[in-house]
């Protein structure tokens, strides 16, 4: 049924499509974890051919079976623990997840299968402590104790054990007037780790996480794993906050070392917040709490850094919070406009066309750049919704300059998430045949770190869209990403210059004036058309030229009356 997606083939969960009571389809986890050799074993069978007789509390597997099949279709979903058999006799427990699928008109179960027999083993440990007779009430204490106070996975100390030793170290912190830092570490994107690569990948990488982070700490401190991708790391006795930064600079270095697991070379960074006792709190929840905002607020500053806590944080929280309401509103009550920056021909002095910049008009705060508000925007999920508003405004605008006999191009951005969405060419089709505009006067303009980042389905996406006929320009060349011999795979038009090579350029930098001049002919040997940005003054303007820039925008082309005759054309848009 989804064998064509990859994620199905290459998940280290077991998947399974289940018609009536017989598997349909199955996934290679799902081969692996029944010890089948090939899909034939499997195909045809049920989960109750995979399953012993009786599960433990010694009801009959197949007819329970039959009735949690039923039960997954009546309520959509359903999720039990299960004792299964494999073909080569294993016997392990398993997390069994059933949803409700209707496909080609027959109502199919979707089965996510996640081995579970490690817990089992733990509760059953426990379990036996709890029953075991007085003479062996201590042997299996030490070992429940173990278990409940250790991280399976890690085998650092668990939420119960941090608690124990935060309280110790906050005791004898107020007793000798000494410090306690606590600093909460959250890997950052560690979710695309385990969806690409599986979770047995995810969960080597956190093993070898943990160790690093031990090793940034003395023997007295405590590095322990919330759950997920989260530690907390309490630094009992210090004697200055500036020793908590320097253990949080020591881990995020650790984290920056190329982690290599399995085949696999992983760069990974983490966000730390820090709480320090007892200037932001005196009792271990609030204390948890200071380090979890700092943490976040970590987080939304760019990641892969350290915050310490401020009481100013809860404020700024909450701040925000405001402003993705206002955003949802903006949307809906059409608060945003598009300004508009020519982008001038040097040979001819003619407008060619007009990047697309998004405006709010915010009732209270006036006009707001996309700097006061895109990075809230996604965090909040609004970034395709926002993105999805600005490609359609500045596709009507275009058919209203072409149709004022002005057929300008005009240049929209595409955000990171944006380009993302697997239906963006389908997206992009659509917005211009509702505006009625031919592709050629629209481009789209994407970063060198969007397109860095995606290297996998970039070009596939990149090709979709050059495909309809639309322009693609690389906004901001030479932030530092993009190699030049890559430009050629991509189906790029234009360059855009970053401005900060250009300004260092003609302000005498010699340097910087010669990696333009060299981009600019490397572009130009790719057939690119390069554009250079932010162009203020006529040394820039001049510079530009000698070195044979195709075009330029900027405020230089306004001063220089080159928008006469434009300005009411793209002011006019609302
Ligand atoms: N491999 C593995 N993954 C786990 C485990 N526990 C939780 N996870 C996954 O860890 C991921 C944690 O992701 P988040 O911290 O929410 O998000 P993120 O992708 O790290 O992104 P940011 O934190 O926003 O930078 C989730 O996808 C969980 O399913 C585990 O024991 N092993």
């Amino acid at each position: 049924m989804w064998p064509h997606l990859a994620v199905y083939q290459h998940t280290s969960d077991a998947l399974a499509v289940i018609d009536g009571e017989r598997f349909v389809d199955v996934n290679p986890g799902a081969l692996r974890m029944f010890g089948c050799a090939a899909p034939a074993l499997m195909l045809g069978y049920r989960l109750a051919d995979f399953s012993p007789l009786q599960q433990v509390s010694g009801v009959l597997s197949a007819p329970i079976l039959t009735a949690l099949g039923w039960r997954a279709r009546q309520s959509g979903n359903l999720r039990f623990d299960w004792r299964c058999v494999g073909r080569d006799g294993r016997e392990f427990w398993v997390d069994i997840m059933l949803t409700s699928v209707a496909h080609d008109g027959r109502q199919l179960l979707c089965a996510v299968m996640r081995e579970t027999t490690a817990r089992h083993h733990e509760q059953a440990a426990i379990y036996l402590a709890l029953m075991a007779g007085v003479a062996v009430r201590s042997r299996f204490d030490a070992r429940a104790r173990h278990l409940a106070e250790h991280d399976f996975l890690t085998g650092l100390p668990s939420r119960v054990l941090l608690r124990d030793r935060l309280r110790q170290a906050l005791a004898a912190a107020r007793r000798n007037g000494r410090l306690v830092a606590l600093l909460f570490i959250d890997l950052d994107r560690f979710k695309g780790i385990n969806d690409a690569l599986g979770h047995q990948v995810g969960d080597l990488l956190l093993r070898e996480a943990a160790a690093r982070l031990v090793r940034c700490v003395r023997s007295v401190d405590t590095v322990s794993r919330q759950g997920g991708d989260e530690f907390v790391v309490v630094l009992a006795d210090i004697g200055a906050i500036d020793q908590a930064a320097h253990v949080a600079a020591t881990i995020r270095q650790a984290m920056a070392r190329e982690f290599r697991i399995e085949s696999h070379r992983l760069h990974v960074s983490a966000s730390i917040g820090i709480a320090i006792f007892p200037a932001d709190a005196d009792d271990i929840d609030t204390l948890l709490q200071h380090a979890d905002l700092a943490m976040y607020h970590a987080k939304t500053n760019g990641r892969d850094g350290f915050e310490f806590f401020s009481p100013d944080m809860n404020r700024q929280i909450h701040q925000r919070a405001a402003l993705e309401d206002e955003l949802r509103q903006a949307l809906a009550q059409d608060q945003f406009m598009l300004a508009y920056d020519a982008q001038i021909d040097f040979a001819s002095g003619e407008p060619l066309a007009a990047e697309a910049l998004l405006r709010w008009r915010h009732p209270e705060r006036g006009l707001l750049l996309p700097e006061d508000f895109l990075d809230v925007a996604e965090g909040a999920g609004l970034m395709v919704p926002i993105g999805d508003w600005v490609l359609a405004r500045a596709c009507r605008d275009a058919a209203r300059w072409r149709d004022a006999g002005q057929p300008l191009v005009v240049a929209v951005n595409l955000s990171r998430t944006q380009f993302m969405q697997k239906n963006l060419a389908h997206k992009v089709a659509a917005t211009l045949s509702a505006a009625q505009l031919p592709p050629h006067l629209l481009e789209l303009e994407l970063t060198e770190a969007v397109l860095m980042h995606h290297d996998g389905n970039a070009r596939a996406t990149l090709a979709a869209l050059a495909a309809l006929g639309v322009r693609l320009a690389l906004d901001d060349f030479g932030t530092g990403y993009s190699r030049v011999g890559q430009l050629r795979d991509y189906a790029l038009s234009k360059l855009k210059i970053d401005l900060s090579f250009v300004s260092g350029g003609v302000d005498g930098d010699v340097a910087q004036a010669a990696v333009v001049t060299a981009i600019i002919a490397i572009a130009h040997s790719l057939g690119l058309t390069v554009l250079a940005e932010g162009v203020e003054s006529a040394a820039q303007f001049e510079f530009l030229r000698r070195q044979g820039c195709d075009q330029y925008q900027g405020r230089y082309a306004r001063a220089n009356g080159q928008f006469d005759g434009l300005d009411g054309l793209l002011d006019g848009s609302d």
